[in-house]
């Protein structure tokens, strides 16, 4: 098999399942949850028209006053009378205005005396201090568009059109599967030729930023039989990822095990750099994902396949990591016939390369906060050259 463009590999990956069908979750439940259909306002918000301040409702036209403090309006209260010429209202921030007022004298700019009120700054244009009714939007306003994912912003301004629930791609259950006969659990003794197995780890966490639900299946030796029935007791998930025994050594099981399991591989090898091993096909209704084990490859690979899988399945429009262009504060290699993706970190003066790109140096790759995209045959890059980055989660 020839090396599979990143980007063509990723739309296979998308194309290999639909998201998830959705479901009506509670608000508390849809922090970072994406909309599977648009959300519709259903009321006006605000209701009426509002106070911005404490302080007097009046006419503008009357100003400077005196006017007759007459009724009192408070949010929550009763909507107050009209209000007759001459007269003023007493007013607090987020009470309806009584039908004639127009504007708002706020109270440290009022001299009262009894029911008597005068204005002692400069006239204020008809509508100030005022929030009109429906300005923020009105009944059946489009909220929210199908695909977006749901900020906290965007659930405030959900809560605010009147829902306490909203309709969301499903979360997907992740399951994770460790191989290697080297490997022990994480805090284990580390018997000479073993080492604790890192990738479930630090999967999990990067996962811990979405919204997803990780079954850790452990770590399983590099045996053709125990791979194929790890991957079997994994088919009730709707993502399966495996790290390690990606390659072509004697002892890398992935493939075969998956093909004895059942699974239909869509494609091996991209023109990446790290990552190369990485494949991805289908097992019943499991999307099947083997990252490479070196630990930087899988945290790689994950970050351009793993996470934007989860991301299309869960309900996103845009499941892809966004990228920015940075400028380089030291020059760069030409690359070779893959795409490098350069761990790095955003210095003072620009993006600085971490100091080894070896797929196996994780004390570089803990210094990196971004990534560098270089394209296959780039030639060298100089400091002040931009270059695309991708800025990794913290
Ligand atoms: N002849 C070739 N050899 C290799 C090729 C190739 O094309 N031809 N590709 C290389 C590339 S690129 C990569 S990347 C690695 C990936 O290999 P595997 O996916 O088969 O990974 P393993 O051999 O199982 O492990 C590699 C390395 O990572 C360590 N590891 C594995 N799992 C974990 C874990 N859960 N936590 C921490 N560390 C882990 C493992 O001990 C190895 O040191 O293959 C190259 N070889
Ligand atoms: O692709 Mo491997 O991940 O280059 O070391």
């Amino acid at each position: 098999m020839s090396l599979l463009p990143v980007a063509e590999a990723q739309a296979r990956l998308f194309a290999l399942a639909p998201p998830l069908p959705a479901e009506e979750a509670p608000i508390a439940a849809c922090t970072g949850r994406w909309l599977a259909s648009d959300v519709l306002a259903l009321r006006n918000q605000p209701w009426a028209d509002l106070s911005a301040m404490d302080g007097y409702a009046v006419r503008a036209t009357e100003w400077p006053g005196p006017w007759r403090v007459t009724g009192e309006s408070a949010a929550g209260g009763s909507v107050p009378a009209p209000l007759p010429p001459g007269e003023a209202c007493r007013i607090f921030t987020g009470a309806p205005l009584p039908a004639g007022a127009d504007t708002i004298l706020i109270q440290e700019n009022a001299t009262r005396d009894g029911d008597r009120l005068t204005a002692s700054d400069d006239p204020l244009p008809v509508g100030r201090n005022v929030r009109l009714a429906a300005s923020d939007f009105a009944l059946n306003d489009r909220l929210l568009a199908a695909g977006t994912t749901l900020t906290p912003a965007r659930i405030a301004l959900a809560v605010l059109g009147g829902h306490g629930a909203l309709p969301v791609g499903r979360r997907p259950k992740v399951a994770l599967i460790s191989t290697g006969n080297e490997l022990v659990p994480p805090g284990a003794p580390t018997p000479a030729g073993s080492l604790p197995s890192s990738n479930a780890a630090m999967l999990a966490a990067m996962l811990a930023a979405l919204p997803c639900d990780v079954i850790d299946l452990g770590i399983v030796p590099d045996d053709l039989g125990a791979m194929t029935a790890a991957l079997q007791q994994a088919t009730s998930a709707d993502i399966i990822v495996s790290t390690g025994g990606a390659s072509v050594g004697d002892h890398d099981m992935v493939r075969p095990a998956f093909a004895q399991a059942g699974g239909a591989l869509d494609f091996w090898k991209i023109r990446m750099r790290p990552g190369k091993p990485l494949m991805a096909g289908t097992l019943g209704d499991a999307v099947f994902l083997g990252l490479p084990g070196n630990p930087v490859s899988a945290f790689v690979t994950a970050t351009l396949f793993l996470l934007p899988l989860v991301r299309h399945r869960a309900g996103s429009a845009a499941p892809l990591p966004r990228t920015t262009q940075a400028r380089l504060a030291a020059l760069l290699p030409a690359t070779a016939d893959r795409d490098d993706y350069l761990r790095a970190y955003r210095g003072e003066a620009g993006i600085v390369s971490v100091t080894s790109q070896d797929s196996a140096a994780t004390a570089a790759m803990a210094m990196a906060d971004c990534l560098i995209l270089r394209p296959a045959d780039s030639p060298s890059a100089a400091t002040g050259d931009t270059v695309t980055i991708l800025p990794l989660m913290d």
